[in-house]
């Protein structure tokens, strides 16, 4: 790749000398009075609203579509406008020299676009700035020699802090560019300090990152990929993407983004507004199928075997023993007559509906239908005239509802599941060949809890009584759903999470490296397979782009152990003195910390210490008593972005990044749980600058 003229960014003259950025300055200051037009032009429509009674909700959903329109096209301050430009053959893109705008007239004979992450027109309509998600735009991520799209050239933008067009790149798509990562303005785009959340990447979205963002709307996708090869970029920049060119289906059915905690999810909620999507729902597991609040925790074992996709079956089998055959005729009067159905009849009509697959609560509603039709099917051999009103008289009677009452009891979700754990004799029946004693008597409660709102319920729980609540009543689905760091879900949540999904597609991101959960998966088609999208397409993505290469070398020499048969991550970037590992005598221990975060500090961007969640309070005592702001990383995300030195407990370091990380005594975080050297891996994966490992004791074995 060849590079163009480019201004160095530390030294950002107000009045440029180059008149090339003088020109883009310009295109960028006239973008944004343009995109503030369209706004104010969004927010006076007077929409036509009515007064009477009932459009008053028809004039909230307009009142509401404005706002989020406007919502939508708020520039954010410090995102720049646009961030590439392409220069095509001419002809191409428009016809008969054809311009896009007011500015775009200086390309000479090409086609020029400017490329951003809204698309902004001038007064006449005509395109400032194209939408990245845009058909035109995927030339910007994709063209090469081997297939240049039409495209001469591609130019790039450095900005400043304050989003000032301080650089410019060109590349000319013909000719090859070197392997490794690309020019110097998207290395400087990686390696910009964090502060505070995440941000987008739509700038230097990478062409195997493009493919996964891009692809169609039905299409499941599943990438496993290496810490920091941009899975959670990948997948919020689909969904942006998704929402762009399938909009109306979706903001019908709706999108769900489902992240491992509260802390991940804060981190990562900045990045759709700023790609103008504000209507996203976020939400762990947890929040996603909390029917009860959680109390209790699992141990490993029992959580291990309540996740296990067998559990289905067993909740399956205990809530169909639920429907019995009768044993009384049902007598049903009508003024002077008698009707009856025998139990043998009765029980004919059970069978039958039993088999017809519908839900438990659909097979009860039917099963009163069934018995008013057999009442009206005598009466009118008997000469009586019935309609639609006798049925449902009939089926409303008090002897019906009670037969229904007894031979298909009602079921509720909640105290299914309690009554299920809580008797261990009922376990066994419906666990019969399907768990066995151990497995039974790990997942059932000691004693049966007081009442269904007393028990401790686990996050494993509100897996199983969700499969309960769909055997009862099927749910309907989403459009799209996102799941990172799926690893972690067990297939019980797998199954809830797609039946949410329903007939839409998920983006299902991952590293099984990373799985911490006692029923961590190993194998991709098996999550696939759970959650109910078997035709899923499994894409790997090697290229990392947040760990500098010695770094991930070092957490690499986990692989062999914690998941044989991965390949290591290729980094993008290599950095001297991005590793130091400093092994001290144990009196010296907290100071030897203390000095890594003060050394940490003296870089640039947010720095994490990591240690095992138990000795993370120590730690956070001995610097705030040494003086340092330091905030703790809680279930909230508050602290990320609030100092520049957070203390993060292992537990809570998944998809997060920082760019300088100290993690203190990696043994203990290893010792902490059963898959401790899979959350070490994860640890050991966050910088994006340096990692400096402080231990007094021996580090765990493959690390040495
Ligand atoms: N094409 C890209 N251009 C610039 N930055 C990128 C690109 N791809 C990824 N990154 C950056 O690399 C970092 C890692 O990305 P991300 O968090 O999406 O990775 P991940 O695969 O989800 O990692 P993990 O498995 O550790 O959760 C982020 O800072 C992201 O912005």
């Amino acid at each position: 790749m060849s590079h163009g003229s480019v201004t160095p960014a530390d030294t950002p003259p107000d009045t440029p000398a180059d008149p090339e950025i003088r020109a883009e300055r310009a295109h960028l200051a006239a973008s944004r009075e343009a995109l503030r037009r369209m706004r104010d032009e969004v927010l006076a429509t007077e929409t036509a609203l009515g007064d009477a009674v009932a459009d008053k909700f028809t004039n909230e959903v307009l009142r509401r579509a404005r706002r989020t329109r406007a919502e939508q096209l708020a520039a954010l301050p410090d995102v720049p406008l646009f961030f590439g430009r392409l220069d095509f053959e001419p002809g191409t893109v428009f016809e008969d020299g054809a311009e896009t705008g007011p500015d775009t007239d200086t390309g000479g004979d090409a086609d020029r676009v400017h490329i951003g992450r809204r698309h902004v027109h001038d007064d006449q309509g005509r395109a400032m700035v194209l939408d990245w998600r845009a058909p035109v735009s995927v030339a910007f991520y994709r063209a090469s020699p081997a297939s240049p799209m039409g495209v001469r050239s591609r130019r790039r933008y450095g900005f400043d802090g304050g989003a000032r067009l301080t650089a410019y790149e060109d590349e000319p798509v013909a000719e090859p560019a070197p392997a490794g990562v690309a020019g110097g303005l998207l290395a400087a785009e990686i390696e910009r300090p964090r502060s505070g959340p995440m941000r987008d990447i739509v700038a230097t979205i990478q062409p195997e990152q493009d493919d996964l963002v891009r692809a169609p709307l039905e299409r499941t996708v599943c990438v496993q990929g290496a810490p920091g090869t941009g899975k959670t970029a990948v997948g919020l920049h689909r969904v942006a993407y998704l929402l762009y060119s399938e909009r109306a289906r979706l903001s019908r059915s709706g999108v769900v983004v489902i992240g491992p905690n509260r802390s991940f999810l804060s981190y990562i909620a900045n990045v759709l507004p700023a790609l103008g999507e504000v209507q996203v729902g976020q939400a762990t597991v947890e929040e996603l199928l909390g029917r009860v609040p959680v109390r209790g925790t699992d141990p490993p074992e029992t959580a291990r075997i309540k996740g296990d996709a067998r559990m289905a079956e067993v909740i399956r089998r205990d809530l169909w023993s639920l429907p019995v055959e009768p044993a009384e005729t049902l007598v049903v009067q009508r003024g002077a007559r008698r009707w009856r159905l025998y139990p043998e009849e009765l029980a004919g009509l059970l069978a039958e509906l039993r088999q017809r697959g519908v839900s438990y609560g659909a097979g009860r509603e039917m099963l009163a239908h069934r018995i008013a039709h057999e009442v009206l099917t005598r009466m009118e051999a008997a000469g009586e005239v019935c309609d639609d009103r006798t049925h449902t008289q009939v089926r409303r009677t008090r002897e019906v509802k009670a037969a229904v009452a007894a031979m298909w009891p009602k079921a509720d979700p909640v105290k299914l599941v309690w009554g299920l754990l809580g008797d261990a004799h009922r376990l066994a029946r419906a666990a019969e060949g399907v768990l066995d004693a151990d497995e039974q008597a790990a997942v059932a409660w000691g004693r049966r809890p007081r009442g269904v709102r007393s028990a401790p319920w686990s996050v494993a729980d509100l897996a199983l009584i969700d499969e309960a609540a769909d055997l009862i009543e099927r749910q309907s689905g989403l459009g799209h759903v996102v799941v990172d760091e799926a690893q972690d879900l067990s297939p019980m949540q797998c199954r809830a999470i797609g039946r949410r999904a329903g007939s839409g597609s998920c983006t299902v991101l991952g590293d099984v490296a990373q799985g911490t959960s006692p029923g961590a998966a190993s194998d991709w088609t098996a999550v696939l397979g759970h959650l109910g999208k078997p035709e899923g397409v499994v894409a790997v993505l090697e290229r990392g782009y947040r760990v500098p290469a010695q770094v991930i070398e070092f957490a690499a020499r986990l692989l062999p152990v914690i998941a044989p048969g991965l390949g290591a991550p290729v980094a993008v970037r290599r950095a001297a003195g991005s590793l130091r590992v400093s092994a001290v005598g144990a009196e010296a221990f907290a100071a030897s910390v203390a000095e890594a975060c003060a050394e940490a500090l003296d870089g640039e961007g947010s720095v994490g210490l990591i240690a095992a969640d138990g000795d993370i309070a120590g730690l956070h005592a001995e610097l705030a008593g040494a003086g340092f702001a330091v905030g703790v990383l809680g279930g909230d995300g508050a602290a990320l972005g609030a100092d520049r030195l957070v203390c993060v407990p292992a537990s809570l370091a998944k998809g997060l990044e920082f760019d300088a990380v100290v993690v203190a005594e990696p043994a203990r975080i290893a010792a902490a749980e059963p898959r401790g050297l899979h959350r070490l891996y994860v640890v050991l994966t966050r910088a994006v600058s340096v990692l400096h490992v402080v231990h007094a004791e021996p580090l765990p074995d493959p690390l040495r």
